[in-house]
């Protein structure tokens, strides 16, 4: 019988980890008994609950024979305030103005994921005598199905004023088994250490658990203190008027610290994306996340079905167009051949045609604008002449008055991010970075480049107001139509500039020639060429932690470019950035 294609992939997802088939083997079979072969939980987040399992065996057997008496009851002393049964959001913790020190006890739902903060960024509090005298014993009341993964844990917070914390745990799914027994806590730490190390790589090798819960008291008193002093300030306020990414989670000792966001698309992706910064020395981005691009002002975005012609999508199909013997309509801007693969890569060829066109510009042509949008920008009355604009290969992808479902495989670009990205500050002093957090296939959509759609001469002005302000710039011309129209109206001449509202694109650095990332102009709702979705493909494999990079295409002495020009630090043996190392450009 041939082997089940699934439990081939967790295998491989473990092997990379470099635990091997046979020792996974039993794991799996052992979850796929417990949640009734309900793949998708154990799929879930990259395989973490395999992992997580395969670990927690490991320990269990090296636990086993060094297994110490239960603890007695230390922790079963009773405060000495009695404390009022309330509910509290963050900013009213630690604010008792009442004479006599009080303990309040910030409870935090964590789920699988282990995080410290509720959906909601809540805290609540409840008395301490709510809690159980001694949270060791074994309580058969707490009704939790340790069988399933929606049985949730508490993390629960006690601080005085007078600067004392105290993190209890109560892990309802441990304390329901019968066979449950008190592990020791300094193999407790050892096997996070070793878990948050090998599986996911985001902690350095000297870090500590207890380190970690230190940070964590420590920071929970800083924030109190400071959301008590600030509490007519915004939350984590920020002068700027963009907003600033809440600074939820900043961890590590003031000599040493980091800072990590877990999430900065505020949930609006289908995955997180997370933010590290491992120096604690970098300002948090200051930008509000969106998803999608979003018109400023006078943009001319016309989203209408009436304006896609029958011949323009496949209202005929159904289901899949990937699996047509004949390709669809969709397919003719691609020549007859859609773009992807059943997997959701691009495919080889159109890739390859694609990076050579813009690898070798040289050796195809360029279209020139009559009157180039860009040029009349910067000088209505006596525009320059055109410098030219590289002719783009489309893909398009089916859509709305499509017959096709939501699953078809020319439905790529619009599904949205799917890759594990984290942004991280660069070393080599671009600002921050993306990296994705696990081996990328090539031809692997990565993520559209989102931001506010602006007409040329929006940008132009933004960008004159902004003038010396900033210090990365967040534009990108939507030119690859250009120069197909005799003159282009103002108003047609787009651009997206994802500096105050912007998706996890506005964060790839740039690199010359070699970068491992393509845009595509992607055509979905439109079928005219103004407005179109900036797609990122991945042009090689990749690997899990290797910065994403895209070659902006710039012309590092064209100074009047929206891109502002910087001196590029991309590394690559390619770099067309000819400038001494070190001497800033004037502009
Ligand atoms: C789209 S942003 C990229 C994210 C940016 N690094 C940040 O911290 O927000 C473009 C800006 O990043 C910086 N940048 C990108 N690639 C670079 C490179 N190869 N060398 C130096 N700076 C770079 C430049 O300041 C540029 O204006």
């Amino acid at each position: 019988m041939a082997p089940d294609p699934r439990v081939i992939k967790a295998f491989d997802a473990l092997r990379s980890l470099g635990i091997s088939d046979g020792e996974v083997k039993p794991v799996l079979k052992k979850l796929l008994k417990l949640y009734d072969s309900n793949w998708e939980l154990i799929e879930e987040d990259n395989y973490r609950t395999l992992i997580d399992a395969y670990f927690d065996l490991k320990e269990d057997k090296q636990a086993e024979g060094k297994r110490k008496a239960p603890i007695s009851d230390h922790d079963g002393e009773r405060p000495k305030q009695k404390l009022h049964l309330v509910d509290h959001n963050p900013e009213e913790l630690v604010t008792s103005t009442n004479e006599k020190p009080k303990l309040l006890l910030g409870s935090v739902s964590t789920g699988v994921n282990g995080s410290f903060f509720d959906s909601n960024g809540n805290c609540r509090t409840k008395s301490l005598s709510t809690l159980p005298q001694n949270i060791h014993k074994k309580d058969d009341n707490l009704a939790c199905n340790s069988n399933t993964r929606t049985c949730m844990g508490n993390i629960d917070i006690a601080s005085s004023p007078l600067g004392e914390v105290k993190i209890s745990l109560n892990c309802d799914a441990a304390l329901g088994r019968l066979n449950f027994s008190i592990p020791d806590l300094d193999a407790i730490m050892k096997s996070m250490e070793e878990k948050y190390l090998r599986s996911y790589k985001t902690i350095e090798p000297q870090s500590s658990m207890v380190e970690l819960l230190e940070d964590l008291c420590r920071k929970y008193l800083k924030l109190g203190l400071n959301l008590n002093r600030n509490r007519s300030n915004a939350k984590y306020g920020s002068s700027h008027n963009t907003p600033l990414l809440q600074q939820k989670a900043v961890a590590g000792d003031e000599k040493n610290s980091y800072h990590f966001l877990s999430d900065i698309t505020k949930g609006s992706e289908n995955v997180k994306i997370s933010l590290l910064d491992e120096s604690g020395s970098e300002e948090l981005p200051k930008f509000n996340y969106i998803p999608y691009n979003i018109i400023y002002q006078s943009a001319n975005v016309n989203i209408s079905l009436a304006r896609i012609a029958d011949e323009g999508c496949c209202a005929e199909c159904s289901g899949d167009c990937l699996s047509l013997a004949f390709p669809c309509a969709c397919a003719q801007e691609t020549g007859g051949e859609f773009a992807y693969t059943p997997q959701g890569l691009l495919k080889e060829e159109f890739l390859a045609a694609c990076m050579s066109m813009k690898m070798e510009p040289q050796d195809h042509h360029f279209v020139y604008c009559h009157e180039c949008p860009l040029e009349r920008s910067k000088n209505e009355n006596k525009a320059e002449p055109c410098k030219g604009h590289l002719v783009r290969k489309f893909i398009k992808e089916c859509w709305r008055k499509c017959g096709c479902a939501m699953r078809c495989g020319n439905r790529v670009v619009q599904r949205g991010l799917r890759c594990k990205l984290q942004v991280f500050l660069t070393r080599e002093g671009k600002g921050w970075g993306v990296r994705a957090l696990e081996d990328l296939p090539k031809g692997c959509f990565v993520c559209e480049y989102a931001g506010e759609i602006l007409t040329n001469t929006e940008l132009y002005e933004r960008t004159l107001q902004n003038s010396g302000n900033d210090r990365h710039t967040y534009p990108v011309t939507l030119d690859a139509d250009w120069g197909s129209e005799g003159v282009l109206e103002d108003e047609d001449a787009l651009c997206l500039d994802a500096t105050y509202n912007g998706n996890v694109a506005r964060f790839i650095n740039h690199r010359c020639s070699d970068a491992n990332l393509i845009d595509f102009p992607v055509e979905v709702e439109t079928p005219d060429r103004h407005y179109y979705h900036l797609a990122l493909f991945t042009n090689r494999k990749v690997k899990a932690y290797e910065e994403l990079t895209w070659d902006y295409g710039i012309d590092f002495d064209d100074h009047d470019h929206p891109i502002k020009a910087f001196q590029c630090c991309c590394g690559s043996a390619f770099c067309r950035d000819k400038k001494p190392k070190g001497q800033l450009d004037s502009l």
